[in-house]
């Protein structure tokens, strides 16, 4: 049988495949995403990643295991080196702003409502296609792309396609599994609405900035 990861992970294939297809990850494979859209998508990134980060350790503190508790405190201190370095490489400091576009607002409050007021196995449930969905798009570059010598986009392909994140992708997947072997028909039902959200936002993020979205009014 299946584990809760496996099914929700098949339900939710179709968005994973238009996150392939949408034109931001082609183009980030090919190595010819223009650099301004870059730009915008890391600055927002950077915006969604501080508070990211807060979301974690709410959910680590929320946990009812210490090696949980501690797992989720090191994502968060992870994203403070490893992204961040990654956003030192490619910021542009002198067009950076600090205000976050439609969607990077509504994802991370989504993130944010469902940490402060939902189950420690919906909110783990919400957090998890961060994870998921960017390993499973750097492992799609790495194995579709032909230019590894020479994309500028390289570092950010290598951080989300490597061992490394792939190791806390895995413990993460594990730890949410744990959470929905205990959970009532209910709480799964809110497992799979989050973890569906948190997955169309991924998408709309990528889609956001390659409109360079801004507030229309
Ligand atoms: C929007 C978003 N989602 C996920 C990740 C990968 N931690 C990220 N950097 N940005």
């Amino acid at each position: 049988m299946s584990n809760w990861y496996q099914q929700i992970n098949k339900t939710t294939g179709s968005i994973l495949a238009k996150i392939q297809n949408q034109p931001f990850i082609k183009e980030l494979m090919q190595g010819t995403l223009p650099k301004d859209v870059f730009q915008f998508y890391i600055n927002q990134d950077a915006l969604y990643l501080a508070q990211y980060k807060k979301v974690l350790a709410l959910v680590g503190i929320k946990c009812r295991d210490e090696n949980e508790t501690q797992f989720f405190l090191d994502a968060a201190t992870g994203i403070i080196h490893v992204e961040n370095a990654l956003h030192q490489h490619f910021v542009n400091a002198d067009s950076f702003t600090t205000i976050a576009s439609p969607t990077c607002e509504l994802y991370i409050s989504y993130l944010s409502r469902i940490a402060h007021e939902k189950s420690i196995a919906v909110s783990i449930a919400a957090v998890l296609p961060c994870f998921t969905i960017y390993k499973q798009i750097g492992d799609y570059i790495l194995e579709n792309q032909t230019n590894k010598d020479n994309n500028p986009y390289q570092e950010w392909i290598n951080t989300y396609g490597g061992e490394e994140f792939a190791a806390s992708v895995e413990q993460a997947i594990n730890i949410a599994n744990k959470y929905a072997q205990t959970a009532h028909q209910e709480e799964l039902e809110m497992m799979n609405q989050a973890f569906l959200k948190a997955s169309q936002l991924e998408w709309m993020f990528w889609d956001s900035a390659y409109r360079k979205e801004q507030w229309e009014i």
